[in-house]
């Protein structure tokens, strides 16, 4: 099977072809290929589909053989890749995922795109959709304890189920240890992707993710909308935010409203062949 290997500030990604519907993969094969060191080593496969009404279909595996509805720095990639492979040579592309309809707006120079924005869609605060077992109207800035700890958290479904975290100090041990821990929490029943932000400014965050079935990923696009929004909604935040990664930097923009945009790169890092 012919692969191609593309990163999303270092969120790394494998590519499959699969418009002839030959590639069925198990969650062990996931595992496999994505292993760093028994495999071609990655935090998720992407498999390009045909899509019945859009331009195109993504499918996304976490790194854990486990599938993800959306994922912010694989669109990107997919992108980049439907439009530079030719499969599908439109500016606008609108993309079919299990989160819904994605529209990626692509700048290209030269033949090669250099930046994607990103319609992100709507995010849902409603803590059943989430799914959050918290009763409440909405998760913000809401108290959970878990093994005598305290965290205030403000939870979302952005594509993927997301929890938001402030911090003064972001220490990479913390951030593993409790992201974690929250992930498999109870309050989660389908798990959650956990962002730990450090504000720097109004417009600027550094933020750090620990990812739903990758662990700890060097960018999450979703994590970054997600922070962004929290930001907002308490009151921390102005519309127009730079995110700073792990791999490097995102720009984030919302009206507190409507849809989310995400702008920012992606890589082809290598392509080849595996059994
Ligand atoms: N890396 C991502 C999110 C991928 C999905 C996530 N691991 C999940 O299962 O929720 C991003 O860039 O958005």
């Amino acid at each position: 099977m012919i692969f191609y290997k593309y990163h999303g500030l270092g969120n790394d990604f494998i590519i499959f072809d699969n418009r002839d519907n030959k590639i069925h993969l198990s969650a062990d094969d996931v595992r496999n290929i994505c292993h760093r060191n028994f495999g071609i080593g990655a935090d998720g496969i992407l498999l390009v589909e045909n899509s019945e009404e859009q331009d195109i279909k993504m499918f996304i595996y976490n790194s854990d053989g486990s599938q993800a509805e959306m994922c912010g720095n694989a669109i990107r990639c997919f992108a980049k890749y439907v439009y530079e492979k030719g499969i599908v040579r439109k500016n606008i592309i609108n993309i079919e995922t299990l989160a819904g309809v994605i529209v990626s707006e692509i700048e290209v120079k030269n033949g090669v795109v250099t930046s994607i924005r990103v319609n992100m869609g709507k995010l849902i605060l409603d803590p059943k959709a989430i799914p959050c077992s918290i009763e409440c109207e909405m998760v913000k800035n809401s108290k959970i304890e878990i093994d005598n700890l305290e965290y205030y958290i403000t939870a979302m479904l952005m594509g993927v189920p997301h929890t938001v975290i402030f911090k003064d100090q972001l220490v990479d041990e913390d951030i593993i240890r409790e992201g974690k821990l929250i992930e498999n929490s109870s309050f989660f029943p389908k798990k959650t992707n956990v962002n730990f932000v450090k504000i720097l400014s109004r417009n600027e965050i550094i933020l750090r993710t620990w990812e739903r079935g990758a662990g700890y990923t060097l960018a999450c696009g979703t994590g970054s909308c997600a922070s962004v929004a929290a930001g907002i909604i308490n009151g921390l935040l102005d519309n127009r935010v730079l995110v700073h990664l792990r791999g490097g930097d995102l720009i984030i923009q919302w009206d507190g409203k409507s849809c989310i945009f995400m702008e920012g790169g992606a890589t082809e890092v290598f392509q080849g062949n595996i059994n």
